[in-house]
């Protein structure tokens, strides 16, 4: 931890409160008698908390700013229960969150049975125990702020008072930092602390590195009942959500059902398609260092048997079929075939609604997003592209993994749909007027700068891109744009829905050469 990042200041702030006012910071003072005992979870229910949703008290942040300048954490409690978390989290730093440990103290005298998280940059023994003698069930521990020793003494202090502690990561050398300690709680941070970058793909890149047995915790940047099924999709059984459910406290039922709710079941499916995506984009390459491997490639528009195996042998991550009225439909059973033995996750393109001056709704396109959800159940394909605006809500009504394919026509219209989205990422593409398009025009390049500063200022997921990528073009945009994911389709074709071997080998070389940054 060096210099002078955000994280590095929070911690350095509450060691300079810790030797000024000591851990309990006046509230202390005469309360602990009369909370002493209440609310204490024990046993089993230590062993079972934290349920499915964890709801937190949090009235600002350094990343988000003020989120509820005149929260009151009883009522803020009151409505997370009535709304059904099954625990809560009180944020009690104060510098940079504005919370207090006289929240705590307040939320834990009102609902005795609560179970309560505190959430703070914990340092010491000492605050272990204030955290107990204040009413806490639970506390968090941070891998990314405490050195090995002081982890494990702070695990063995709560362990000691029979707390639990959820013990959070963010990166594959922190899950290496807690290995040895085998902690049975553990968040994941989709929100790296430093650069307040969240990605919800983090956990399912991580996930398969927690080989000791765990329950596992997704943490922030949660917001719909997409981002909750790409959690359980990364193998976490409990939800944190802090500013949703601090401004929309309605949304919590709907989060809570999506982490309880059955999922469809597959019936050949391999692929699962988030961790699929957030681990193959990490091999090869390190965290650590700004040296990336290529972005994902994924080749789209396949129509049959020899395309599909060219691109899978030149290095395609996915491939795309298309589900809709095109001359690069695919044919009906060209997925499951190919399923069966191309090794390669297949993502149907479909058009689940009519787009801004498009006809997207049409007879053929429903067709095809039926035909698309039946490849879906047979496991055929791994996940869904989905295009056109979808009023009926037909997104949120589908539990397999999705995505969004968005076509902004202008800068302008740049915000106005990228904040629609939900989910960890979104295909950017280029406007045409009809889906068929395949015009091999790229994004314009103003509508790309308001892309890039979206994501930069919102600090979420990193950039998929389509729209005019061929051997020619795709270092070039690689270079300027560093998309994680881009997809490419009609500029390696010889003619519509039959791809050209050279121009497929030429796109590969390309990127090899001239895509690494
Ligand atoms: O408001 P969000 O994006 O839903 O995030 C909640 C919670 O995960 C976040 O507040 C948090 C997770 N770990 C932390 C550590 C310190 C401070 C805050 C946090």
């Amino acid at each position: 931890m060096k210099g002078g990042d955000i994280l590095s200041r929070i911690v350095e702030r509450r060691r300079e409160r810790l030797r000024g006012k000591g851990p309990g910071d006046g509230p202390l003072q005469g309360l602990d008698r009369e909370l002493y005992g209440r609310g204490r979870l024990g046993g089993d229910r230590v062993r079972a908390f934290p349920g499915p949703l964890i709801c937190e008290v949090k009235r600002r942040s350094p990343s988000r700013g003020e989120i509820k300048a005149n929260l009151n954490p009883l009522d803020q409690a009151r409505t997370y229960l009535r709304e059904g978390a099954s625990a809560v989290s009180v944020l009690t730093e104060q510098d940079h969150f504005g919370g207090s440990l006289e929240d705590l103290v307040s939320v834990r005298r009102a609902f005795p049975d609560l179970p309560i998280l505190r959430k703070d940059f914990l340092l010491e023994p000492e605050d272990v125990a204030v955290s107990w003698r204040l009413g806490a069930d639970a506390i968090l521990l941070i891998a990314g702020v405490l050195p090995f020793e002081d982890l494990a003494r702070l695990l063995d202090e709560a362990r000691r008072f029979g707390l639990a502690a959820l013990v959070e990561v963010h990166s594959r050398e922190e899950v290496e930092k807690i290995r040895p300690l085998t902690p049975a709680l553990v968040g994941i941070n989709c929100r790296d602390l430093r650069t307040f970058q969240v990605d919800l793909l983090r956990p399912a890149a991580l996930v398969d590195h927690l080989d000791w047995p765990a329950r596992i915790v997704f943490e922030s940047g949660v917001f719909t009942r997409e981002d909750a099924l790409v959690a359980r999709e990364s193998g976490c059984s409990s939800l944190l959500v802090g500013e949703a459910a601090v401004r929309n406290p309605r949304c919590i039922p709907g989060l809570a059902a999506a982490m309880e709710e059955p999922l469809p079941v597959r019936t050949g499916g391999r692929f699962s398609f988030w961790r699929y995506c957030a681990q193959r984009r990490r091999e090869g390459s390190e965290e650590t260092t700004s040296v990336q491997a290529r972005p994902l490639v994924k080749i789209c528009g396949i129509t049959n048997r020899e395309d599909a195996a060219l691109a899978r042998d030149l290095g395609a991550d996915l491939l795309g079929l298309v589900y809709a009225d095109s001359p690069r439909e695919a044919p009906e059973g060209l997925a499951g075939e190919l399923a069966g033995f191309l090794g390669v996750p297949l993502v149907g393109v479909v058009v689940e609604g009519p787009e801004p001056g498009g006809a997207g709704a049409t007879p053929g396109n429903r067709a095809g997003f039926r035909r698309a959800l039946q490849d879906l159940e047979s496991g055929a394909l791994a996940a869904v592209q989905l295009h056109g605006h979808s009023p009926g809500g037909e997104i949120s009504s589908l539990a397999w993994p999705a995505f969004k394919a968005l076509r902004p026509s202008s800068p302008g219209e740049v915000h106005r749909l990228m904040s629609r989205c939900s989910g960890p990422r979104v295909l950017v593409d280029a406007h045409h007027r009809q889906l068929a398009g395949g015009t091999g025009e790229a994004v314009a390049e103003e509508v790309m700068v308001e892309v890039s500063r979206f994501l930069r200022d919102e600090r979420r997921g990193a950039l998929w891109l389509a729209g005019g990528l061929g051997p020619d073009t795709v270092a070039a945009v690689v270079e300027r744009w560093k998309p994680e994911l881009i997809d490419a389709s009609s500029r390696l074709e010889e003619r519509p829905g039959k791809k050209d071997q050279f121009l497929l080998e030429a796109f590969f070389r390309a990127l090899e050469r001239g895509g690494v940054w």
